[in-house]
Protein backbone atom coordinates (compact mmCIF):
# COMPACT_ATOMS: atom_id res chain seq x y z
CA UNK A 1 0.00 0.00 0.00
CA UNK A 2 1.20 3.38 -0.89
CA UNK A 3 2.09 5.29 2.25
CA UNK A 4 2.07 8.90 2.89
CA UNK A 5 2.91 11.92 5.80
CA UNK A 6 0.42 14.38 5.65
CA UNK A 7 1.43 17.45 7.96
CA UNK A 8 -1.33 18.51 9.63
CA UNK A 9 -2.19 21.60 11.50
CA UNK A 10 -4.96 21.18 13.05
CA UNK A 11 -7.44 23.13 10.36
CA UNK A 12 -9.61 22.19 7.39
CA UNK A 13 -7.76 22.10 4.99
CA UNK A 14 -5.15 19.52 5.76
CA UNK A 15 -7.67 17.46 7.83
CA UNK A 16 -9.51 17.23 3.86
CA UNK A 17 -6.08 16.27 2.71
CA UNK A 18 -5.55 13.68 4.90
CA UNK A 19 -9.31 12.11 4.36
CA UNK A 20 -9.08 12.41 0.88
CA UNK A 21 -5.91 9.98 0.85
CA UNK A 22 -7.21 8.14 3.59
CA UNK A 23 -10.13 7.22 1.89
CA UNK A 24 -8.28 6.69 -1.55
CA UNK A 25 -6.40 3.86 0.29
CA UNK A 26 -3.14 5.48 1.09
CA UNK A 27 -2.06 4.43 4.60
CA UNK A 28 -2.05 7.63 5.90
CA UNK A 29 0.29 8.97 9.06
CA UNK A 30 -0.91 12.31 10.44
CA UNK A 31 1.94 14.59 11.32
CA UNK A 32 2.31 18.10 13.29
CA UNK A 33 4.74 20.41 14.33
CA UNK A 34 4.68 22.32 17.49
CA UNK A 35 6.19 25.73 16.22
CA UNK A 36 4.82 28.21 19.32
CA UNK A 37 3.05 28.73 22.20
CA UNK A 38 -0.20 30.63 22.21
CA UNK A 39 -3.89 30.18 20.69
CA UNK A 40 -3.94 28.82 16.93
CA UNK A 41 -2.73 26.53 14.26
CA UNK A 42 1.13 25.33 14.96
CA UNK A 43 -0.09 25.80 18.88
CA UNK A 44 -1.49 23.65 21.62
CA UNK A 45 -5.13 24.22 20.22
CA UNK A 46 -4.01 23.22 16.56
CA UNK A 47 -2.28 19.94 17.72
CA UNK A 48 -5.10 18.60 19.59
CA UNK A 49 -8.02 19.56 16.43
CA UNK A 50 -4.98 17.55 14.38
CA UNK A 51 -5.40 14.46 16.95
CA UNK A 52 -8.55 14.63 16.49
CA UNK A 53 -8.68 14.42 13.19
CA UNK A 54 -6.18 11.66 13.40
CA UNK A 55 -8.59 9.66 15.74
CA UNK A 56 -11.62 10.33 13.67
CA UNK A 57 -10.03 8.30 10.53
CA UNK A 58 -8.16 6.01 12.65
CA UNK A 59 -4.55 6.83 11.37
CA UNK A 60 -1.43 7.23 13.55
CA UNK A 61 -0.61 10.71 14.72
CA UNK A 62 3.11 12.19 15.42
CA UNK A 63 3.92 14.77 16.89
CA UNK A 64 7.39 16.73 16.62
CA UNK A 65 8.52 19.15 19.06
CA UNK A 66 9.71 22.30 16.91
CA UNK A 67 9.86 25.42 18.91
CA UNK A 68 13.34 25.43 19.02
CA UNK A 69 13.47 25.65 15.10
CA UNK A 70 10.71 27.84 14.62
CA UNK A 71 12.18 30.47 17.25
CA UNK A 72 15.72 30.31 15.51
CA UNK A 73 14.63 30.79 12.02
CA UNK A 74 11.54 32.75 12.07
CA UNK A 75 10.82 34.59 15.71
CA UNK A 76 14.74 35.35 15.52
CA UNK A 77 14.49 36.41 11.66
CA UNK A 78 11.72 38.57 12.17
CA UNK A 79 13.24 40.59 15.05
CA UNK A 80 16.41 40.75 13.40
CA UNK A 81 15.25 41.99 10.30
CA UNK A 82 12.20 44.31 11.50
CA UNK A 83 15.32 45.70 13.98
CA UNK A 84 17.46 46.53 10.53
CA UNK A 85 14.47 48.10 9.26
CA UNK A 86 13.05 45.55 7.04
CA UNK A 87 9.40 43.79 6.96
CA UNK A 88 10.65 40.46 6.55
CA UNK A 89 8.40 37.76 4.97
CA UNK A 90 8.45 34.92 7.40
CA UNK A 91 6.34 32.11 5.57
CA UNK A 92 7.96 31.17 2.54
CA UNK A 93 11.20 30.73 5.16
CA UNK A 94 8.76 28.58 7.09
CA UNK A 95 7.54 26.45 4.12
CA UNK A 96 11.44 25.95 3.47
CA UNK A 97 13.18 25.42 6.71
CA UNK A 98 10.66 24.94 9.71
CA UNK A 99 7.71 22.61 7.50
CA UNK A 100 8.98 21.01 4.17
CA UNK A 101 12.40 20.04 4.99
CA UNK A 102 12.13 18.66 8.24
CA UNK A 103 8.71 16.74 7.36
CA UNK A 104 9.95 14.86 4.66
CA UNK A 105 13.35 14.19 6.65
CA UNK A 106 11.36 13.08 9.40
CA UNK A 107 9.20 10.92 7.02
CA UNK A 108 12.22 9.62 5.45
CA UNK A 109 14.41 9.10 8.68
CA UNK A 110 11.72 8.00 10.91
CA UNK A 111 9.10 6.39 8.97
CA UNK A 112 10.46 5.39 5.92
CA UNK A 113 8.00 7.38 4.06
CA UNK A 114 9.15 9.21 0.66
CA UNK A 115 6.51 11.51 -0.11
CA UNK A 116 4.54 13.99 2.06
CA UNK A 117 0.67 15.68 2.03
CA UNK A 118 -0.14 19.49 2.48
CA UNK A 119 -3.16 20.93 2.51
CA UNK A 120 -1.22 23.81 0.50
CA UNK A 121 -3.65 25.50 -2.43
CA UNK A 122 -1.28 24.93 -5.54
CA UNK A 123 -0.34 22.49 -7.62
CA UNK A 124 3.06 20.30 -8.68
CA UNK A 125 3.91 18.99 -12.36
CA UNK A 126 7.01 16.89 -13.39
CA UNK A 127 8.30 18.21 -16.99
CA UNK A 128 10.21 15.64 -18.36
CA UNK A 129 11.50 17.77 -20.91
CA UNK A 130 13.04 20.28 -18.44
CA UNK A 131 13.91 17.39 -16.22
CA UNK A 132 12.07 19.24 -13.51
CA UNK A 133 9.88 19.57 -10.63
CA UNK A 134 7.76 22.69 -11.47
CA UNK A 135 5.00 24.79 -9.79
CA UNK A 136 2.07 25.92 -10.71
CA UNK A 137 -0.93 28.21 -9.53
CA UNK A 138 -4.20 26.24 -7.48
CA UNK A 139 -6.81 26.25 -9.78
CA UNK A 140 -8.91 28.05 -7.08
CA UNK A 141 -6.64 31.36 -8.09
CA UNK A 142 -8.44 33.29 -4.82
CA UNK A 143 -7.11 30.72 -2.46
CA UNK A 144 -3.18 30.40 -4.42
CA UNK A 145 -0.76 29.55 -1.80
CA UNK A 146 2.07 29.31 -4.33
CA UNK A 147 3.61 33.11 -3.34
CA UNK A 148 4.69 31.12 -0.17
CA UNK A 149 6.18 28.11 -1.60
CA UNK A 150 8.42 29.53 -4.06
CA UNK A 151 11.51 28.63 -2.05
CA UNK A 152 10.98 24.82 -2.03
CA UNK A 153 14.06 22.99 -3.71
CA UNK A 154 13.41 20.49 -6.62
CA UNK A 155 14.12 17.29 -3.72
CA UNK A 156 11.54 19.06 -1.72
CA UNK A 157 9.02 19.33 -4.96
CA UNK A 158 9.80 15.91 -5.88
CA UNK A 159 8.78 14.58 -2.26
CA UNK A 160 5.58 16.73 -1.82
CA UNK A 161 1.94 16.52 -2.61
CA UNK A 162 -0.49 19.40 -2.87
CA UNK A 163 -3.81 16.91 -2.68
CA UNK A 164 -6.03 20.29 -2.98
CA UNK A 165 -4.13 22.34 -5.68
CA UNK A 166 -7.16 21.07 -8.24
CA UNK A 167 -9.95 21.90 -6.10
CA UNK A 168 -12.17 24.95 -4.63
CA UNK A 169 -12.26 25.74 -1.73
CA UNK A 170 -15.93 25.67 -1.00
CA UNK A 171 -15.21 21.69 -2.40
CA UNK A 172 -12.97 21.52 0.41
CA UNK A 173 -15.36 22.47 2.99
CA UNK A 174 -17.95 20.26 1.45
CA UNK A 175 -16.12 17.05 1.96
CA UNK A 176 -15.24 18.17 5.18
CA UNK A 177 -18.94 18.02 6.11
CA UNK A 178 -19.43 15.04 4.56
CA UNK A 179 -16.83 13.46 6.27
CA UNK A 180 -17.94 14.93 9.34
CA UNK A 181 -14.83 16.02 10.01
CA UNK A 182 -14.47 18.11 13.52
CA UNK A 183 -12.92 20.94 11.31
CA UNK A 184 -14.88 21.16 8.71
CA UNK A 185 -16.88 24.88 10.08
CA UNK A 186 -13.40 25.82 11.51
CA UNK A 187 -12.57 29.77 10.57
CA UNK A 188 -9.69 30.42 8.07
CA UNK A 189 -6.92 32.03 9.75
CA UNK A 190 -7.14 35.54 8.49
CA UNK A 191 -3.56 36.71 9.74
CA UNK A 192 0.43 35.53 9.79
CA UNK A 193 -0.04 32.82 12.10
CA UNK A 194 2.29 35.01 14.87
CA UNK A 195 -0.09 38.36 14.50
CA UNK A 196 -2.95 35.49 15.43
CA UNK A 197 -0.77 34.36 18.18
CA UNK A 198 -0.14 37.49 19.52
CA UNK A 199 -2.62 39.78 18.51
CA UNK A 200 -0.48 41.97 16.64
CA UNK A 201 2.91 42.44 15.11
CA UNK A 202 3.16 45.29 17.35
CA UNK A 203 2.53 43.40 20.64
CA UNK A 204 4.72 40.95 18.86
CA UNK A 205 7.66 42.75 18.29
CA UNK A 206 7.49 44.63 21.54
CA UNK A 207 8.10 41.31 23.16
CA UNK A 208 11.70 41.62 21.74
CA UNK A 209 12.65 45.08 20.62
CA UNK A 210 12.97 48.08 23.36
CA UNK A 211 11.41 51.21 22.33
CA UNK A 212 14.06 53.53 20.91
CA UNK A 213 13.08 57.00 19.63
CA UNK A 214 13.94 59.08 16.95
CA UNK A 215 13.00 61.20 13.96
CA UNK A 216 10.67 61.30 11.27
CA UNK A 217 12.48 63.05 8.71
CA UNK A 218 11.57 63.90 4.51
CA UNK A 219 13.63 63.62 1.72
CA UNK A 220 15.54 66.52 2.33
CA UNK A 221 15.72 65.40 5.91
CA UNK A 222 13.88 67.90 8.02
CA UNK A 223 12.18 66.97 10.96
CA UNK A 224 8.75 66.28 10.92
CA UNK A 225 8.04 63.78 13.76
CA UNK A 226 9.17 61.60 16.45
CA UNK A 227 8.91 57.68 16.38
CA UNK A 228 9.21 54.97 18.76
CA UNK A 229 11.28 52.51 16.99
CA UNK A 230 12.05 51.60 13.38
CA UNK A 231 10.16 48.00 13.69
CA UNK A 232 6.86 49.62 14.33
CA UNK A 233 7.11 51.27 10.37
CA UNK A 234 6.65 49.30 7.21
CA UNK A 235 6.93 50.80 3.74
CA UNK A 236 4.49 52.24 2.13
CA UNK A 237 2.50 52.92 5.57
CA UNK A 238 0.24 55.82 6.27
CA UNK A 239 -1.44 55.24 9.92
CA UNK A 240 0.35 56.06 13.17
CA UNK A 241 2.95 58.62 11.45
CA UNK A 242 1.42 61.49 14.22
CA UNK A 243 2.71 64.08 11.83
CA UNK A 244 -0.07 66.98 10.74
CA UNK A 245 0.62 67.96 7.23
CA UNK A 246 -1.43 69.51 4.38
CA UNK A 247 -1.01 66.22 1.92
CA UNK A 248 -1.37 62.59 2.82
CA UNK A 249 2.23 61.59 3.73
CA UNK A 250 3.58 57.62 3.73
CA UNK A 251 6.69 55.79 5.02
CA UNK A 252 9.21 55.97 2.22
CA UNK A 253 12.29 54.65 3.48
CA UNK A 254 13.60 53.20 7.28
CA UNK A 255 16.88 54.35 8.03
CA UNK A 256 17.95 51.77 11.04
CA UNK A 257 21.73 53.07 11.09
CA UNK A 258 20.93 56.72 11.20
CA UNK A 259 17.45 55.48 13.60
CA UNK A 260 15.41 57.64 11.46
CA UNK A 261 11.97 57.01 9.49
CA UNK A 262 11.90 58.66 5.91
CA UNK A 263 8.21 60.13 4.81
CA UNK A 264 7.07 61.43 1.59
CA UNK A 265 4.01 62.08 -0.57
CA UNK A 266 2.47 59.28 -2.51
CA UNK A 267 4.59 60.40 -5.96
CA UNK A 268 7.43 59.23 -3.96
CA UNK A 269 6.35 55.52 -3.17
CA UNK A 270 6.51 54.66 -6.60
CA UNK A 271 9.78 52.68 -8.85
CA UNK A 272 10.77 51.27 -11.50
CA UNK A 273 13.19 48.92 -10.07
CA UNK A 274 14.67 46.57 -7.39
CA UNK A 275 16.97 44.19 -6.78
CA UNK A 276 15.89 40.38 -5.12
CA UNK A 277 18.70 38.92 -3.80
CA UNK A 278 18.52 34.75 -2.31
CA UNK A 279 17.03 33.95 -5.66
CA UNK A 280 15.03 30.38 -6.20
CA UNK A 281 14.81 29.15 -9.46
CA UNK A 282 11.73 27.10 -9.31
CA UNK A 283 10.15 25.63 -12.79
CA UNK A 284 13.37 26.37 -15.05
CA UNK A 285 16.59 26.10 -14.81
CA UNK A 286 18.45 29.82 -14.00
CA UNK A 287 18.72 31.86 -16.68
CA UNK A 288 21.88 33.86 -18.07
CA UNK A 289 20.06 36.17 -19.74
CA UNK A 290 16.98 38.07 -18.98
CA UNK A 291 13.32 36.68 -19.31
CA UNK A 292 9.96 38.45 -19.29
CA UNK A 293 7.48 37.40 -16.72
CA UNK A 294 4.85 38.51 -14.24
CA UNK A 295 5.49 39.73 -11.24
CA UNK A 296 3.85 39.96 -7.40
CA UNK A 297 5.51 41.96 -5.12
CA UNK A 298 3.41 40.63 -2.15
CA UNK A 299 0.82 38.29 -1.83
CA UNK A 300 -2.17 39.89 -2.71
CA UNK A 301 -1.62 42.04 -5.62
CA UNK A 302 -2.09 41.69 -10.05
CA UNK A 303 1.02 40.62 -11.19
CA UNK A 304 2.93 43.23 -13.32
CA UNK A 305 4.77 42.72 -15.81
CA UNK A 306 8.70 42.68 -15.42
CA UNK A 307 11.57 42.31 -17.11
CA UNK A 308 14.08 39.80 -14.90
CA UNK A 309 17.73 40.41 -15.05
CA UNK A 310 20.18 37.31 -13.52
CA UNK A 311 23.10 38.96 -11.50
CA UNK A 312 26.32 37.73 -11.57
CA UNK A 313 27.72 36.89 -7.89
CA UNK A 314 29.30 40.37 -6.49
CA UNK A 315 27.94 42.37 -9.50
CA UNK A 316 26.12 45.17 -8.16
CA UNK A 317 27.10 44.41 -4.79
CA UNK A 318 24.91 45.59 -1.84
CA UNK A 319 25.06 44.37 1.69
CA UNK A 320 22.51 42.35 2.76
CA UNK A 321 21.09 40.00 5.44
CA UNK A 322 21.25 36.62 4.39
CA UNK A 323 19.07 34.96 7.36
CA UNK A 324 20.31 31.44 7.65
CA UNK A 325 23.81 31.36 6.04
CA UNK A 326 23.08 28.62 4.30
CA UNK A 327 23.51 29.95 0.23
CA UNK A 328 26.88 30.83 -0.18
CA UNK A 329 26.10 32.91 -2.97
CA UNK A 330 23.12 33.75 -3.08
CA UNK A 331 21.73 34.55 -6.81
CA UNK A 332 20.86 37.89 -7.63
CA UNK A 333 18.16 39.78 -9.95
CA UNK A 334 17.00 42.79 -11.35
CA UNK A 335 13.61 43.60 -11.90
CA UNK A 336 12.52 46.45 -14.77
CA UNK A 337 9.14 46.89 -13.96
CA UNK A 338 7.21 47.71 -17.59
CA UNK A 339 5.14 49.95 -14.88
CA UNK A 340 6.16 51.20 -11.64
CA UNK A 341 5.20 49.80 -8.49
CA UNK A 342 3.86 51.04 -5.06
CA UNK A 343 5.38 50.48 -2.23
CA UNK A 344 8.45 47.82 -2.78
CA UNK A 345 9.41 46.74 0.60
CA UNK A 346 12.22 45.13 1.50
CA UNK A 347 12.56 41.88 2.66
CA UNK A 348 9.04 40.87 1.28
CA UNK A 349 9.00 38.13 -1.50
CA UNK A 350 9.50 39.00 -5.37
CA UNK A 351 7.71 36.08 -7.14
CA UNK A 352 7.46 35.88 -10.71
CA UNK A 353 5.31 33.85 -13.09
CA UNK A 354 4.54 32.84 -16.68
CA UNK A 355 1.15 32.63 -16.46
CA UNK A 356 0.11 29.87 -13.92
CA UNK A 357 4.05 28.23 -13.75
CA UNK A 358 6.16 29.93 -11.03
CA UNK A 359 9.37 30.63 -12.85
CA UNK A 360 11.21 31.73 -9.33
CA UNK A 361 11.15 34.40 -6.62
CA UNK A 362 13.21 35.82 -3.63
CA UNK A 363 13.94 38.06 -0.84
CA UNK A 364 13.69 41.96 -2.28
CA UNK A 365 16.89 43.46 -0.90
CA UNK A 366 16.22 47.00 -1.94
CA UNK A 367 14.30 49.49 -4.45
CA UNK A 368 16.69 50.79 -6.46
N1 LIG B 1 2.26 22.93 12.35
C1 LIG B 1 2.12 22.21 11.24
N2 LIG B 1 2.46 20.91 11.21
C2 LIG B 1 2.31 20.18 10.09
N3 LIG B 1 1.84 20.65 8.94
C3 LIG B 1 1.48 21.95 8.90
C4 LIG B 1 1.61 22.79 10.04
N4 LIG B 1 1.17 24.02 9.71
C5 LIG B 1 0.80 23.96 8.42
N5 LIG B 1 0.98 22.73 7.92
C6 LIG B 1 0.68 22.26 6.56
O1 LIG B 1 0.78 23.36 5.66
C7 LIG B 1 -0.50 23.59 5.01
C8 LIG B 1 -0.73 25.07 4.80
O2 LIG B 1 -0.65 25.69 6.05
P1 LIG B 1 -1.23 27.14 6.30
O3 LIG B 1 -0.58 27.58 7.55
O4 LIG B 1 -1.08 27.94 5.10
O5 LIG B 1 -2.73 26.89 6.67
P2 LIG B 1 -4.07 26.74 5.87
O6 LIG B 1 -3.91 26.98 4.41
O7 LIG B 1 -5.08 27.51 6.61
O8 LIG B 1 -4.33 25.15 6.02
P3 LIG B 1 -5.12 24.42 7.19
O9 LIG B 1 -6.58 24.72 6.95
O10 LIG B 1 -4.78 22.97 7.00
O11 LIG B 1 -4.62 24.99 8.49
C9 LIG B 1 -1.51 22.94 5.93
O12 LIG B 1 -2.67 22.58 5.21
C10 LIG B 1 -0.75 21.77 6.48
O13 LIG B 1 -0.79 20.67 5.58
Amino acid sequence: MNRVVVGLSGGVDSSVAAAILHHQGYEVVGLTLWLMKGKGQCCSEGMVDAAFICEQLGIPHHIVDSRDVFQAHIVDYLVAGYSDGITPLPCSQCNKTVKFGPMVKYAREQLGIDKIATGHYARISYNSDLGRYQLLRAVDQSKDQSYFLYDLTQDLLAASVFTLGEMHKTETRKIAAEFGLKTADKPESMDLCLVEANGSMREFLDKYLAAKKGDIVDREGRVLGQHDGVHHYTIGQRRGLGIAAAEALYVIGIDAVNNRVVVGDRTHLTQPECTVSRVNWVSIAPPTTPIRAEVQIRYRTTPAPVTVIPLMDGQDAHPTRVWDGQDAHPTRVKLVFDEPQLSITPGQAAVWYDGDILLGGGIIERQN
